[in-house]
């Protein structure tokens, strides 16, 4: 393993190997520790029917659970699962079977359609009749969802919870303050065979956590796997993250995507940064 492929390992802080009991203990308890911390009430997350939204919302029911148990006759901790369609989801079944599995304390749903439709028609309007890409009108919808997320954390007292893990870090497969922007981020780290691997060990349907990754953001590409967008596979990326050799090919692809991806990674540039030079 070269000295590029070790740094952004433990950048990025993945473990070739993890402990499933461990991991899920650890991940808890950070969920659990820092609400008490903060004096918040609970969590929000919007749940999609993929893998990483299923783990994470898992991860904090767990927490909350505890959390209620050990505090027997103070006031509850909840988590909110919230769905974000846009209009009517392909998916439908697969979001709807990880809140069953999530069991969460509450579930809501915010149909992000006519906010979204409304944002990129004033934008159409403002510049004259420019029109937004549908892929730029993609990252609209990923801020409106988490927009939304900030609405109900605001109201109900709860923090936003993000679902960003190390095989998304690493591409910077996110939108800037979108899915990107929250409170806290109980699966990071976690490349996605080893997020497949806890939702297993926590007893998760098998077609969620085998389920093709996708962002879903496009109206002309519903459903496009990140994989196909990206060019190359998860399993690529996780060998990647585990200190694995890969086809130099790809690995070139993987930190190019790394580098210039870097400003998501970071906080807003200032006159003390100097990472971008
Ligand atoms: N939008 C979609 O439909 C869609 C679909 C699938 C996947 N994705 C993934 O989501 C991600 C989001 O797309 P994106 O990255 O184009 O949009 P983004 O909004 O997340 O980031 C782009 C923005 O970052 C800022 N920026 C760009 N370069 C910068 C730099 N060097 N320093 C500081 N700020 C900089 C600019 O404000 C720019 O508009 C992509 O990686 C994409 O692969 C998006
Ligand atoms: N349709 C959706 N409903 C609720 N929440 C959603 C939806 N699509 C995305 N999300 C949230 O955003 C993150 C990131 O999704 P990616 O597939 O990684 O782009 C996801 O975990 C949900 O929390
Ligand atoms: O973030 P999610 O839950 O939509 O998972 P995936 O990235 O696998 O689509
Ligand atoms: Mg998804």
């Amino acid at each position: 393993m070269d000295s590029i492929q070790k740094t952004i390992i433990s950048t990025l802080k993945v473990k070739p190997e993890i402990n499933n009991d461990e991991e899920i203990k650890n991940r808890v308890n950070l969920l659990k520790d820092y609400l008490i911390k903060t004096g918040m009430r609970g969590y929000v997350l919007g749940i999609s029917g993929g893998q990483d939204s299923t783990l994470a919302g898992k991860l904090c029911q767990r927490a909350v659970d505890e959390l209620n148990k050990e505090n027997k006759g103070e006031e509850p901790y909840f988590f909110i699962a919230v769905r974000l369609p846009y209009g009517t989801q392909q998916d439908e079944k697969d979001a709807q079977d990880a809140l069953t599995f999530i069991n969460p304390t509450k579930q809501m749903t915010v149909n992000i359609k006519n906010a979204v439709d409304a944002s990129v028609n004033a934008f159409t309007e403002a510049t004259g009749g420019n029109v937004l890409s549908d892929f730029m009108k993609g990252n609209s919808k990923a801020r409106e969802r988490m927009k939304v997320q900030y609405d109900i954390g605001a109201f109900y007292q709860c923090l936003v919870v993000g679902t960003d893990h190390a095989a998304e870090a690493i591409t910077g497969f996110f939108t800037k303050h979108g899915d990107g922007a929250c409170d806290i981020l109980p699966i990071f780290g976690l490349n996605k065979r080893q997020g497949k691997q806890l939702l297993k060990q926590l007893g998760c349907p098998e077609h969620l956590y085998l389920k093709v990754p996708t962002a879903d953001l496009e109206d002309d590409k519903p459903g496009l796997p990140d994989e196909v967008a990206l060019g190359f596979t998860y399993d690529d990326i996780d060998d990647y993250l585990e200190g694995k050799q890969v086809a130099s090919a790809i690995k070139d692809k993987i930190e190019a995507k790394y580098r210039v991806t870097e400003h998501k990674r970071q906080g807003a540039v200032t006159i003390y940064d100097d990472w971008w030079r």
